[in-house]
């Protein structure tokens, strides 16, 4: 099969750089095109210089886009500017895999409310199939438009989805409490990420009005198929990158441990990137890979479950998901590209 040729739209920030090195290393695709608007004609590897030798393409302007033949393309831009992009290419031929949250939500309504911006282009939400893999494959299959899932939710919708499709658990008193690394927040620079005040620090943040709430409760909707409701508070940990999401659950009846693990085992037996635990997982248990890990137990005392649920959020939680979805788009294994083994220590 002749290679398939792939766009990385914004790649100067931190999940447009884990693109390139994931993608550098996939047998089956080449990198056409590298885009930066305030650093084109500049060398990719000299805006990275951590990838020097290993890409040296050199980076131009999304407005150079027809010059390419492309059949996919990675969009690693902000909110709000992805929409842009999306509506402007809407005709053309490649594929396209929306890194941001534009088209993640069920309607221009959700989205407005919850993003406080106009969505200049609602006819993508109704085209756009959520990424995440272990829950959408065959959608995705047949997908032009992939809204890759944000990265809190990948934990809390992976922790969940096994629950409420058995129909277990309470579905209006879930507890989701997140802690993430700093790359989170993206490349540009802003005061609450400054060394002096994350440092040897930690604090929750947007509490109640987290736009991943909404995003999560919306896929667990659609997996349950009951209104729930979520209560999401993410924390700013003092890393560079991982998620551990603690997820608190009210059972409808008292739980047997042994079944609850099975649970999980058969409905993730054929995901290649969730990994059951038998101990409470780390953050650096994943970093620098696309695994997904859980574990679950039962609280006899207080009669609830507890599921913990890590990932890197550079990787499942963005890049690494959203090659893992390309290639379910090209009928490629799942796992090309991305077998990836954990940086620990
Ligand atoms: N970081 C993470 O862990 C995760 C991020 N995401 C989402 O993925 C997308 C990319 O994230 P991330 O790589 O962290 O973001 P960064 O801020 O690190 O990078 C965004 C890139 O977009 C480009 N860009 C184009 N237009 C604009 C604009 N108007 N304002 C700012 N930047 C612009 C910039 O490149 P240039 O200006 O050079 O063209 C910049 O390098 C976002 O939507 C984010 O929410 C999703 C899950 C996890
Ligand atoms: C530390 C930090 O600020 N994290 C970001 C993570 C969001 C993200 O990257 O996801 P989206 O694609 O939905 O924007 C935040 O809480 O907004």
């Amino acid at each position: 099969m002749a290679k398939k040729k792939i766009g990385i739209i914004g790649a100067t920030g931190y999940t447009g750089s884990e693109l390139v090195r994931i993608l550098t290393n996939h047998p089956d695709i080449e990198i056409t095109m590298i885009t930066s608007e305030t650093r084109k004609g500049e060398l990719f590897s000299d805006v990275h210089p951590f990838l020097q030798g290993i890409a040296n393409q050199k980076l131009v302007s999304i407005n150079d886009i027809d010059k390419y033949e492309l059949d996919l393309v990675f969009l690693a831009l902000p909110h709000g500017v992805s929409m842009d992009f999306v509506k402007r290419f809407k005709d053309s031929s490649f594929k396209i895999i929306d890194l941001s949250g534009d088209f993640r939500l069920n309607s221009k309504e959700v989205y407005e409310k919850w993003y406080k911006l106009s969505h200049i282009f609602p006819e993508g939400i109704e085209k756009a199939v959520f990424g995440c893999p272990e829950l959408y494959f065959d959608k995705i299959k047949d997908a032009n438009l992939i809204a890759n899932p944000g990265c809190f939710p990948t934990t809390a919708i992976l922790g969940l989805a096994p629950l409420l499709k058995a129909n277990l658990i309470e579905e209006n008193q879930i507890i989701v409490d997140s802690k993430t690394g700093v790359t989170g927040a993206g490349i540009k620079a802003k005061n609450v990420n400054l060394y002096s005040n994350v440092n040897d620090n930690f604090k929750a943040y947007g509490l109640k009005y987290h736009r991943h709430t909404v995003e999560i409760q919306g896929i667990l909707d659609d997996v349950s198929g009951k209104e729930t409701l979520i209560q999401f508070t993410p924390h700013l940990l003092p890393v560079d990158r991982g998620i551990l999401t603690t997820i608190y659950i009210r059972p409808k009846e008292k739980m047997n441990e042994i079944k609850l693990k099975e649970l999980y085992k058969t409905f993730y037996a054929k995901a290649p990137f969730v990994r059951l635990r038998k101990q409470e997982p780390a953050i650096k248990d994943v970093r620098g890979t696309n695994y997904c890990d859980l574990f679950v137990t039962y609280d006899k005392r207080t009669n609830m479950v507890i599921v913990i649920s890590v990932i890197d959020n550079l990787i499942k939680g963005a890049a690494g998901q959203a090659v893992q979805n390309m290639n379910i788009m090209f009928g490629l294994d799942e796992t090309t590209g991305l077998n990836l083994i954990p940086l620990n220590p």
